[in-house]
């Protein structure tokens, strides 16, 4: 006697009812892929309507991490199995990759024939955020890191920031400086009004004297009429004063003078005004150094160095990495419409490798060269710029170009042992299609056994 469902008492309008009443997204495709229901958590998930969602592929409405490589409601329909509690990301109608757990199944109607497939899918975002906590990560403001030495400053940033006192932050190029002084005025009672920030050491005194100061109509030819300077613009608000170690010694008498009385007078004027901003200053010179050879007055030094807060270089923070990349992958997804999954590990070690003299600032530049040249689901080595390849792994005759060639065959060739030759799932371990990957095993002319990890020997 043939078995009964377990709903087979249930109407089919009730199991309705029950899949628009439960919290998992809930849809199912026909034989091409088309979506056929569309349930209500599925719309919430997505942020797309059923009415949308019905009649579309469903790489369409989903645009997930999976869709081109290795999608497992395909592989449920080629081989009859299903899957569970399975972690992928889709992109939802607000292009924000919302990471999900799904699971699979074959479609049948009441005579048991195959009609299609049906996945279940749960909005994973706030468990993921959990586990970024307990992974050890912090964010202030736009900073993210999870190293000791940023912690630190994270850790003492809100008193820092409610204490109105003027701060200088060192650290080298690109280790976010700005960030920092940013982050000080979000979160500091100062938020409402504006931040500025000023690069001193691009100006010469009077233009510099000019844009933080201002000045009044006819102070000097071309004044036509009065222009306010960042110091009366920023009422209220926070002003960088972004390379202080450049600014000329006279500028730097003027500069203290504003400081100790907290007043301006704008060029052409009699009539000083009050200043009602937090300076904050930044240098990627030691200014301790400086007051040594005298390039550096010690009174405007002890006037600036209130609180001091000193930025790690991204050498000495690697295990920021990571956690950097996966934030610029995402920032670049959202901003460039893109699907990009991740990093390959492969590449991910080359970037673990190298120093970073431009710090985050050229680490985001690296990510958002390979962004432009990966077409595919991960970003791999070949997508690295050259010259993040160690000298020791260029062979006398290499050009570069050859050179990244090794370093991908040498990637595909050890994945390709970690997963028995099996080509469908190197190519699942390092993100791409296995169509490409078969592409790149011919073009680097990898040689493969007889046997692979599939049973039976080799076609091709
Ligand atoms: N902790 C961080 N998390 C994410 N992005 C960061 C972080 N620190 C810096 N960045 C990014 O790195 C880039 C450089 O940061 P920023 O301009 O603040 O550095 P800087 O030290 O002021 O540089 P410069 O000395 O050249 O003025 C920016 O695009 C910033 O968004």
């Amino acid at each position: 006697m043939k078995k009964k469902s377990k709903f087979h008492d249930i109407h089919p309008h009730a199991t309705e009812i029950i899949l628009e009443s439960i919290s998992e997204g809930v849809f199912t495709v026909d034989h091409n892929w088309k979506i056929t229901s569309f349930n209500k958590a599925a719309t919430e998930i997505t942020g797309i309507s059923r009415d949308e969602a019905v009649g579309k592929h469903c790489w369409e409405v989903f645009r997930s991490n999976m869709c081109e490589s290795g999608c497992f409601l395909r592989q449920t329909m080629k081989q009859k199995k299903s899957f569970v509690g399975k972690s992928v990301y889709i992109v939802n109608s607000r292009m924000q990759k919302i990471p999900i757990s799904l699971s699979t199944a074959l479609l049948k109607d009441e005579k048991g024939r195959v009609i299609g497939g049906v996945e279940t899918f749960r909005d994973m975002t706030l468990v993921e955020e959990l586990r970024k906590e307990l992974d050890g990560r912090l964010q202030i403001g736009d900073m993210t890191s999870k190293s000791a030495s940023m912690h630190r400053i994270f850790d003492i940033l809100p008193r820092v920031a409610e204490s109105d006192s003027t701060v200088m932050i060192q650290g080298e190029t690109g280790t976010g400086k700005e960030l920092l002084a940013r982050a000080i005025h979000e979160l500091s009672s100062r938020r409402k009004k504006p931040f500025t920030a000023i690069n001193c050491g691009a100006l010469p005194d009077n233009l510099l004297e000019s844009e933080l100061f201002g000045y009044k109509a006819g102070a000097f030819t071309g004044a036509v009429k009065d222009k306010p300077g960042h110091f009366a613009a920023a009422k209220g608000g926070t002003i960088l004063l972004d390379e202080i170690g450049d600014i000329s010694p006279a500028f730097q008498v003027r500069l203290l003078r504003v400081l100790q009385e907290m007043t301006f007078t704008p060029l052409g004027s009699t009539t000083p005004v009050k200043a009602d901003v937090r300076v904050i200053t930044a240098s990627n010179k030691n200014i301790e150094h400086m007051l040594e050879n005298e390039e550096f007055r010690q009174d405007l030094f002890y006037r600036i160095n209130v609180v001091r807060l000193e930025l790690p270089p991204l050498r000495d923070r690697k295990e920021d990495i990571p956690l950097l990349v996966e934030k610029m992958i995402e920032r670049l997804n959202r901003l460039k419409a893109r699907n990009v999954a991740g990093i390959a590990p492969e590449a991910l070690r080359l970037l673990m490798a190298y120093d970073y003299p431009g710090n985050i600032r050229e680490l985001e530049n690296i990510i958002e060269y390979a962004f432009v040249l990966c077409n595919e689901a991960m970003i791999g080595l070949g997508h690295m710029p050259k010259h993040l390849i160690p000298e020791s792994d260029f062979a006398s005759q290499d050009t570069g170009r050859d050179t990244l060639k090794t370093a991908e065959a040498r990637a595909i060739k050890d994945a390709l042992k970690r997963n028995n030759y099996n080509r469908l799932a190197t190519a699942s371990e390092l993100g791409v299609h296995k169509s490409t990957l078969f592409r790149k095993i011919k073009s680097l002319k990898i040689s493969l056994p007889e046997k692979d990890g599939r049973s039976g020997p080799r076609k091709s």
